[in-house]
């Protein structure tokens, strides 16, 4: 019969990002056609199927359009900011002083415990339509500024609210594991119980938690309690990720593959065993380079050693008030290739196949192919390497989130 489209976009020049192998899978004089929100056709127009119709019609003049970009790593709700912090570590004051002094994670708990819901959102509303301006049209949200059910449900919840606000998919992670809440009194194992016993079983009974992040580190928690997460997020049937090898390098990637995680995050300090462990799993490096460029690290993770084992590598803002008060995806990627010396090719598979992947969500988004969500981003560029390139100016033209 008649291939009948909701909207068709011509004249265009793909990246599909759908080849399996390296490059961007290029294809001039191009078309995208959907229906009922999903990818009907992909590819050259001269390919089209004869007959075709279509209720609209949409001329690109030889624009780009990629797959929506996909933001797999925010902490995009939250309470307050930690602006005056970053005023007194430009006058010297170590984390540690800071940390005394209330700042830190600890501060944003408890600004996020004393916001309602509805400020919540509020809040994360700018730095959302910040992402959506520049084609973002999924975004991973996770919570770890409650430390105790009530507020975690309640930072997920604003998570989820989001997504009825914009059209946006929102994925949530629940991060309960993120640092020790003042009422704990430095008893660790109370309160990994806690994250084990209540609030994981919470969130999946809720249906608030599409997945489950711990934060492995010295000054957070080690790899015995980050295990006891892991296995309770089994427990409740949620998939795990993890904030790994950040600021040293406790083998938190290893630790990651070996619980089959979706992704392992940050990585500064992961060695070549680490990435052969998530070769073997399949976990995705999600490489953060807004929080390495915002407390000035030092030590780069380990592309080298990801791209000899093939550890598939996604990019994105780590949106958060204290070590990556970022809200541009755009300005990651040229942080990435900047800072890290990834290519284009590689950053624009970060930011959008290679992150999918990180959600675990490739099935759906993440590459321009028939049967997936309909999410584009159409771009005023000659070439795809300005989307890397540039620092701060934001060349799209529109963007399209399930057809629309
Ligand atoms: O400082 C904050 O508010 C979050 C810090 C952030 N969380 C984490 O696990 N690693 C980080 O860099
Ligand atoms: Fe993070």
């Amino acid at each position: 019969g008649r291939k009948r489209y909701d909207r068709i976009w011509l004249g265009a020049r793909l990246l599909t990002l759908d080849g399996a192998g390296p490059g961007l899978g290029a294809i001039e004089n191009g078309a995208v056609a959907c229906r009922d929100g999903r990818i009907a056709f992909v590819g050259r127009e001269a390919d089209l199927p004869g007959g075709w119709d279509a209720a609209e019609r949409v001329a690109c003049e030889g624009r780009w359009i990629t797959p929506g970009l996909v933001d797999c790593h925010t902490h995009l709700v939250y309470g307050g900011d930690r602006a005056h912090e970053f005023e007194l570590r430009l006058a010297g004051a170590s984390y540690e002083e800071i940390a005394r002094a209330g700042g830190g994670i600890v501060s944003t708990v408890a600004a996020t415990r004393e916001a309602d819901e509805d400020a919540l959102v509020g809040a994360a509303l700018p730095r959302l339509d910040a992402l959506l301006a520049e084609g973002v049209t999924t975004i991973e949200i996770k919570s770890g500024y409650g430390l105790d059910v009530a507020t975690e449900m309640k930072q997920l919840r604003a998570a989820r609210r989001l997504a009825a606000e914009r059209p946006v998919s929102v994925t949530t992670t629940l991060l309960g594991a993120h640092a020790l809440p003042p009422e704990a009194k430095g008893d660790k194992a109370a309160f990994i119980d806690l994250v084990c016993r209540e609030m994981i079983p919470a969130a999946a009974n809720a249906g608030l938690a599409d997945a489950v992040d711990a934060f492995c580190e010295g000054i957070a928690f080690s790899t015995d309690e980050t295990a006891r997460v892991f296995e309770a997020a089994k427990a409740a049937g949620l998939p795990v990720k993890l904030h790994a090898d950040q600021l040293s390098n406790l083998h938190g990637a290893r630790l990651a593959a070996h619980h089959a995680a979706l992704s392992a995050d940050h990585l500064e300090h992961t060695d070549d065993e680490g990435a052969a462990a998530m070769a073997r799993a399949g976990t995705v490096a999600v490489l953060l380079p807004g929080a390495f460029y915002f407390i000035r690290e030092t030590k780069v993770p380990p592309v080298a050693l990801f791209r000899r084992h093939a550890v598939p590598m996604a990019l994105a803002t780590d949106c958060n008030p204290g070590t990556s008060p970022l809200t541009s995806l755009l300005l990651t990627m040229n942080m990435a290739a900047t800072l890290f010396r990834m290519t284009v090719d590689e950053c624009l598979a970060a930011v959008t196949r290679e992150a999918a992947r990180a959600l675990g969500r490739l099935d759906e988004i993440g590459t321009l192919s028939v049967g997936k969500s309909c999410d584009l981003a159409i771009w005023n560029i000659e070439r795809p390497a300005e989307l890397v390139y540039r620092m701060g100016l934001n060349p799209l033209h529109a963007r399209v989130w399930r057809g629309r």
